[in-house]
């Protein structure tokens, strides 16, 4: 593509140099330049792509995106912002593949990977080709790939997306995490629908206050566009969840037509009779277009609204309520997320991916539920990452669990003592006494003791990691799994 062409999307652009430059991909990464790439500039949070122009020029970079003009012997297009440029420039280069696929996106502080999964399988079951993108992996096409986070940059989502259309995907239900709304990772972007799981504390290091993440998740609702178009096929549905009391600000920012679930009685998809086992969730729900039961094999009230929002979701795209029941009831769970660890042993181990406050709270209190024995809770929180939340995870840890073991969770470039001090305050605040919990930097070693201890019937909860099969220390990422662990240390019980 000439970066004439591409320039002409960005109407205040300037462009100096020779317009005719042909741009063979485009590239913000200049250890990954190749001969025609288009480098773009962007000014990150760590370093500021510019200083590497040199770098991606001398790598064969033809032209460059740029925030201020460099003294490169290549042509420049000079941009207010080179996150949006990018934005803006890959849907155009990839010839904007959302607009080839219906886009659903879910939002929330908690619940978007087990909400994309269920959409992902109520449309694939219903005959859509579907791709999904998020925190575990991107899948489509019957292809998996690992994800290094939640929401792609803009370049590689545009890039994805391109590469699902020409494969033939129907539908893309993707993650949508708050960094990626507030970076403009999904800027030019189509989405049809718009989904909200719930808003909670979380990422307050970034965000700096609840108010400011609020208004990051907004930004998807207030972008999504009109939900009473003439044509059918450009009506943009928000779903919202009824009972998180961030629902009325989300509802006020959007323009596309919202639909709401949630336990009270004027929801449009309404959910009732719950009961919960160990072994899954049953509810009765109530929609717009209809009533059924429906039993989940997955574990918890909140499953109940991550459900919910998928029912929502998938009525949108006119799929009848007793086919998504029928998906719904053949999910076998997520991944990590409330995952039974199962050698034979006389008590329970549950891995589980809840690394927030809410989610500690909800996970424990579904296990509290069902536990005939003690709960015994295993969990950390991760560093350079909210530090306001470890205190409130240490003291849900104490108001639910018998015995706490605090430990590691991803400590990265932080003092994993440090950060065990400051979950124990939490625990400090609500008067656990000393011999209630154990604080051990190492997960191997809290895992083995937290099991070591388990009698018939208690409950182990490992609480974090979910899928993850890594431990980050410093800036080395090893091998770790907690479900390996677990099994390890179950198989090395002595009693
Ligand atoms: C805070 C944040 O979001 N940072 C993201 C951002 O990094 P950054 O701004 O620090 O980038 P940088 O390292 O300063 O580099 C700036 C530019 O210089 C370029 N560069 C750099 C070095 C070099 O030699 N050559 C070069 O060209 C880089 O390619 C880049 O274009 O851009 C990087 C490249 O796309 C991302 O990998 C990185 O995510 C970091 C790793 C991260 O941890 N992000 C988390 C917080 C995140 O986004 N999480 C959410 C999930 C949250 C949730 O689940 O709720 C997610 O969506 O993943
Ligand atoms: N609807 C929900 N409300 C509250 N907690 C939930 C909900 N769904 C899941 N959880 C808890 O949160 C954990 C993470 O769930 P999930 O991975 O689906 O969320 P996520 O929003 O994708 O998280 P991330 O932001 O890390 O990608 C689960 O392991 C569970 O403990
Ligand atoms: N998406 C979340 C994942 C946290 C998982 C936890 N294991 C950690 O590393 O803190 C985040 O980036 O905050
Ligand atoms: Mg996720």
């Amino acid at each position: 593509m000439l970066l004439k062409q591409l320039a002409s999307k960005l109407i205040t652009a300037r462009l100096n140099g020779e317009p005719n430059t042909e741009c063979l991909n485009l590239q913000t990464d200049s250890r990954q330049v190749q001969p025609g790439d288009l480098f773009i500039c962007l000014p990150g949070h760590t370093v500021d792509g510019h200083e590497y122009a040199e770098k991606a020029v001398q790598a064969g970079a033809v032209a460059l995106v740029v925030e201020r003009l460099l003294d490169l012997p290549v042509p420049q297009l000079l941009v207010r912002d080179s996150r949006v440029a990018m934005a803006v420039l890959a849907d155009f280069f990839f010839d904007s593949p959302s607009q080839k696929m219906n886009m659903i996106g879910v939002t929330g502080t908690n619940g978007k990977t087990t909400t994309t999964y269920l959409i992902e399988k109520i449309m694939s079951d219903y005959g859509q080709n579907t791709g999904l993108i998020g925190t575990i992996q991107m899948r489509y096409d019957g292809r998996t790939y690992p994800m290094s986070g939640t929401t792609p940059e803009a370049l590689d989502l545009q890039r994805s997306l391109n590469d699902m259309v020409q494969s033939g995907t129907q539908c893309c239900v993707m993650e949508v995490s708050s960094h990626a709304l507030e970076q403009g990772r999904v800027k030019g972007t189509e989405f049809r629908t718009a989904v909200f799981t719930n808003l909670t504390q979380d990422h307050l290091d970034y965000h700096h206050s609840m108010e400011e993440y609020r208004a990051a998740k907004g930004l998807f609702f207030a972008r999504l566009g009109n939900g009473y178009a003439e044509e059918a096929s450009k009506r943009k549905f928000a779903v919202i969840n009824a009972d998180d009391p961030a629902a009325a600000y989300f509802i006020s920012v959007t323009a596309a037509e919202v639909i709401t679930y949630g336990m009270g009685d004027n929801a449009d998809v309404r959910a009732s009779q719950i009961s919960i086992t160990s072994q899954g969730t049953a509810f009765h729900v109530d929609t717009f277009a209809g009533s059924t039961d429906i039993s989940l094999r997955m574990v918890g009230k909140f499953n109940v609204y991550n459900a919910m929002a998928a029912i929502a979701a998938a009525l949108i795209e006119g799929i009848p309520l007793e086919e998504i029941k029928r998906s719904l009831e053949t999910v076998p769970g997520v991944d990590g997320r409330v995952e039974a660890v199962d050698e034979g042993q006389s008590f329970a181990v549950i891995v589980d991916y809840a690394h927030t406050p809410d989610g500690l709270e909800n996970v424990l209190r579904t296990v509290k539920e069902f536990a005939e024995g003690r709960v015994i809770c295993v969990f950390g929180c991760g560093g350079d990452r909210d530090r306001t939340k470890r205190p409130l995870m240490g003291k849900i840890a104490a108001k639910y669990s018998d015995i706490v073991f605090v430990t590691s969770d991803n400590p990265r470039t932080e003092d994993p003592d440090l950060i065990l001090k400051d979950i124990e305050q939490g625990l400090i605040e609500e008067s656990v006494p000393a011999d209630r919990y154990v604080m051990i930097v190492d997960r191997r070693q809290a895992i083995h003791e937290a099991i070591e201890m388990a009698s018939p019937a208690d409950v182990v909860l490992i609480a974090g990691k979910g899928h993850e099969t890594y431990q980050i220390i410093g800036t080395t990422k090893t091998d770790f799994d907690d479900r390996i662990v677990a099994k390890e240390a179950i198989r090395g019980k002595s009693n």
